[in-house]
């Protein structure tokens, strides 16, 4: 099976890697035309716009930041609709629920066939294969690229009409970031009040509350390091969406909307690249209400 892949982002590079490593025959694209080079290593081919790959390839995945860089690889010049006649797209990446339906909408009336999956579980399960794909759209597709989801993923969830993969993923990470949060005031609240906070981690992991998340980053978030997994700016955005469509469904968020300020914040200090347990670092700047 040959698929086309734009976007070798931290995500989309293991992604792709992983495809080409399992037979799959892989044609890349990315905006920085640099982060090819290591995927031609992987015996990728490179497409000179999405275009091109779109007309290379019956099936294309995308796995871009945020919902403007998914519309401008669709609808700009030498994007996605310009050989989309035919040929499958499968956008992996998370966006809201408005911006997955016009992609659709438009890729449809064009005579394409679409699919929206997005992926929980982060660099490393990704690198692993081990995402959980949280898919919507044509089942018909989403049945003929389960082979390639297998490779990816631990787990795919089909959830029926197109938007439904958007919300679950935002859903998702609204509970997450709101977690990250209340993690990190705990570590702060432990280490202020004379406690050690890698007894609470211990303490934590041994409770009701223990999950995947403490225990990946709690060790690191307290040697203040912050590589990137995944990248703060896409937390906040996705706190950002997940806000939207509680305003639309008329849910008061105001976990979820105090967590969004704190990332909010840590942009604002320059942390976006950073991964988005570097929020953390917000509990550390000076305060000046009192
Ligand atoms: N990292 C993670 O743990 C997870 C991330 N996600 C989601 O997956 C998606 C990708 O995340 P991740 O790989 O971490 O992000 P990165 O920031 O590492 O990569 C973003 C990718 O989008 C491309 N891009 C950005 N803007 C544009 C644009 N205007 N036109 C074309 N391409 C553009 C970048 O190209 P360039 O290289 O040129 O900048 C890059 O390839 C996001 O939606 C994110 O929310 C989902 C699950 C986990
Ligand atoms: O969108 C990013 C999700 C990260 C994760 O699920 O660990």
């Amino acid at each position: 099976m040959e698929f086309g892949f734009l976007g070798l982002g931290i995500m989309g590079k293991a992604m792709a890697i992983n495809l080409l490593r399992h037979g799959f025959k892989v044609t890349i694209w990315n905006r920085t035309l640099s982060k090819c080079d290591e995927l031609v290593q992987h015996g990728a081919s490179v497409g000179e716009t999405p275009a091109t790959v779109v007309k290379k390839c019956k099936y294309t995945i995308a796995m871009l930041s945020d919902p403007s860089a998914a519309l401008s690889v669709v609808f700009d010049k030498d994007g996605v609709l310009e050989h989309i006649n035919g040929k499958c797209y499968i956008d992996m990446s998370t966006v809201d629920a408005d911006t997955s339906s016009k992609i659709s909408e438009t890729i449809k009336a064009k005579g394409g066939y679409f699919l929206e999956a997005p992926v929980s579980g982060s660099k490393k399960p990704a690198e692993d294969g081990q995402l959980i794909i949280l898919a919507a759209g044509d089942k018909a597709l989403y049945d003929e690229v389960l082979p390639a989801f297998d490779v990816l993923g631990k787990k795919s969830f089909f959830l029926g009409e197109v938007g439904n993969g958007a919300k679950m993923k935002l859903v998702v990470n609204m509970i997450m970031g709101s977690m990250m949060n209340a993690f990190s005031e705990g570590l702060t609240l432990a280490e202020r009040s004379g406690l050690n906070p890698g007894t609470l981690l211990d303490v934590l992991d041994l409770g009701a509350i223990s999950n995947g998340m403490f225990k990946l980053k709690g060790p690191t978030m307290l040697q203040n390091s912050y590589s990137p997994a995944f990248p703060l700016k896409h937390q906040q955005k996705d706190m950002r969406l997940a806000l939207a469509l509680g305003d639309e469904n008329a849910v008061s968020m105001p976990v979820a909307a105090a967590a969004n300020e704190a990332f909010k914040k840590a942009r604002s200090m320059g942390l976006g690249d950073l991964d988005f347990s570097a929020v953390h670092e917000t509990l550390k700047a000076p305060d000046h209400s009192s």
